[in-house]
């Protein structure tokens, strides 16, 4: 697989979104990162559908929606409306009681499902849904910021689960996001991910595209790079 770059809209100028989004479509992101916190599943508040839609209208990427909610079976429907192609819900019993349902709710929505592990939580707790997921994502950092510092113990973690996937049969994306960034590429590539979030990284810069661009050339080389 190639590897994916998803721009955490979290970290742009939400006083320029539409602007920011537009932005990093031209600068060459595969597809944008969109961060719902309800300020209940963790402590911060983004944004809601209103704002999901407004990003839909600049940009024709696929927009890739973290739901960090409790619930999501509840706002499922007003994000696919906004726009979102892929919903990803968090696995752990905080959001949602009933993931095998959740999952297969997104699919029915017609949207590409994802299902989200932060650190704490185990591969054995997606071990049931492995094959309703088309997006796995793993938490390397604690969710609920942004600018927070990459956790290399997940690793070993990103590892086992692609051996798992494949074990199975299953080829779903694996995507990592927390403290991405041109040092951290080269090892979660390694490990099995293909799609890289960062917020931070290409936003807390002047040059989208060469974030990008350092990004990718790192994934691809050995040794050090950035
Ligand atoms: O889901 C989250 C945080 O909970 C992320 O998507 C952050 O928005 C990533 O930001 P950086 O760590 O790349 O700055
Ligand atoms: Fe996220």
């Amino acid at each position: 697989m190639s590897l994916l770059i998803a721009p955490s809209v979290l970290a742009a100028d939400f006083g320029r979104l539409a602007e920011e989004v537009a932005a990093v479509d031209r600068a060459g992101a595969d597809w944008i990162h969109v961060d719902i916190m309800d300020g209940r599943f963790v402590p911060e508040i983004s944004f809601g559908p209103p704002v999901v839609r407004a990003i839909r209208r600049a940009t024709a990427k696929p927009l890739n929606v973290h739901l960090m909610v409790v619930e999501p079976e509840r706002s499922l429907a007003s994000y696919a409306e906004a726009g979102a192609d892929h919903l990803l819900v968090q696995a752990e019993p905080g959001s949602t009681v009933h993931l095998h349902r959740v999952l297969s709710q997104v699919r029915e929505l017609g949207k590409k499902s994802g299902v989200v592990i932060d650190p704490a939580t185990p591969l054995v707790w997606i071990e049931h849904v492995l094959h309703l997921a088309d997006i796995i994502l793993v938490m390397t950092v604690n969710p609920g910021f942004g600018g927070q510092k990459f956790l290399p113990e997940m690793l070993p973690k990103i590892a086992a689960l692609r051996a798992l996937c494949a074990e199975r049969g299953l080829h779903p994306h694996i995507e990592v996001d927390g403290g991405q960034d041109a040092k951290t590429v080269r090892s979660v590539v390694e490990a099995g991910a293909d799609v890289i979030v960062a917020g931070t990284a290409i936003f807390g810069t002047q040059d989208y595209g060469a974030a990008m661009d350092g990004i990718r050339r790192c994934a691809g080389q050995q040794g050090g790079c950035a």
